[in-house]
């Protein structure tokens, strides 16, 4: 059985597509200050194990604006709460009338596995699959996902990545949570798609998919 440590109901609606064996672990974990998602979401992940005492997935997300140098990203839940999704959305586009630039964006996702176990591999650099996104990123319909995993501290812990590349737009549908409304991919926003769709291309469903083939194996 696998903790998904959240407190976000979003998140493990879409995780219980990808994994029956899996329980939502409300524990408010110590988000650290990073500028990157791996290193928060390793961080909680060791937290979390050493609270829960059995396997734990932590899922740290975010929206990453191309014209702000990926802002809101790690400050993403500060940004929502303080400001709002639809202002968030309002500046983007705005700055992209002005510099008569596409306000593109991505949805990154890194979940942290942890387990108390070691992994075969581990190689320092941690890869958020950012690289593949931007190659796919003309025409805003990049998916991609990658796995890394990172041992510096005491516990090792295995990082899953995945990113969707789109384009910010006024809000539009009722399904999803968060920034949804506002991310368009393929001319339909996050919001407007079941939670099939949006798994299909999103950078959570990329995650998860290649978390659960790895977690199928061990
Ligand atoms: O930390 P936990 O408890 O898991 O829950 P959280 O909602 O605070 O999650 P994050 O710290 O990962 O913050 C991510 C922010 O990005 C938003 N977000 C994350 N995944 C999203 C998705 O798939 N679609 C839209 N917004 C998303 C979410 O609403 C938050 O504002």
């Amino acid at each position: 059985m696998i903790s998904y440590v959240t407190t976000n109901d979003g998140k493990v609606r879409e995780a219980r597509e990808y994994l029956a064996d899996v329980r939502a672990v409300d524990f408010d974990y110590t988000e650290i200050q990073a500028a990157e998602l791996g290193p928060i979401a390793a961080h909680g992940a060791r937290e979390a194990f050493a609270h829960v005492g059995g396997p734990v997935l932590v899922d740290d997300a975010g929206l990453f604006v191309d014209g702000f140098d990926g802002f809101p990203g790690p400050y993403s839940a500060y940004v929502e709460h303080t400001l709002g999704v639809d202002r968030v959305g309002d500046i983007a586009r705005r700055r992209a009338e002005e510099t008569g630039e596409t306000p593109r964006a991505q949805f990154r996702c890194v979940l942290a596995y942890c387990d108390g176990e070691g992994f075969a591999a581990t190689p320092d650099a941690v890869d958020y699959g950012d690289r593949r996104g931007h190659d796919l990123s003309a025409e805003d319909r990049g998916t991609a996902s990658t796995t890394d995993s990172i041992d510096a501290g005491d516990v090792p812990v295995k990082l899953f990545a995945g990113v969707v590349r789109g384009r910010i737009v006024e809000p539009r549908g009722e399904g999803g949570f968060g920034y949804d409304p506002v991310f368009e991919h393929d001319g339909s926003t996050l919001a407007e798609m079941s939670a099939a769709e949006k798994n299909a291309i999103s950078h959570r469903g990329r995650a998860l998919a290649t978390f659960a083939e790895f977690y199928a194996e061990r």
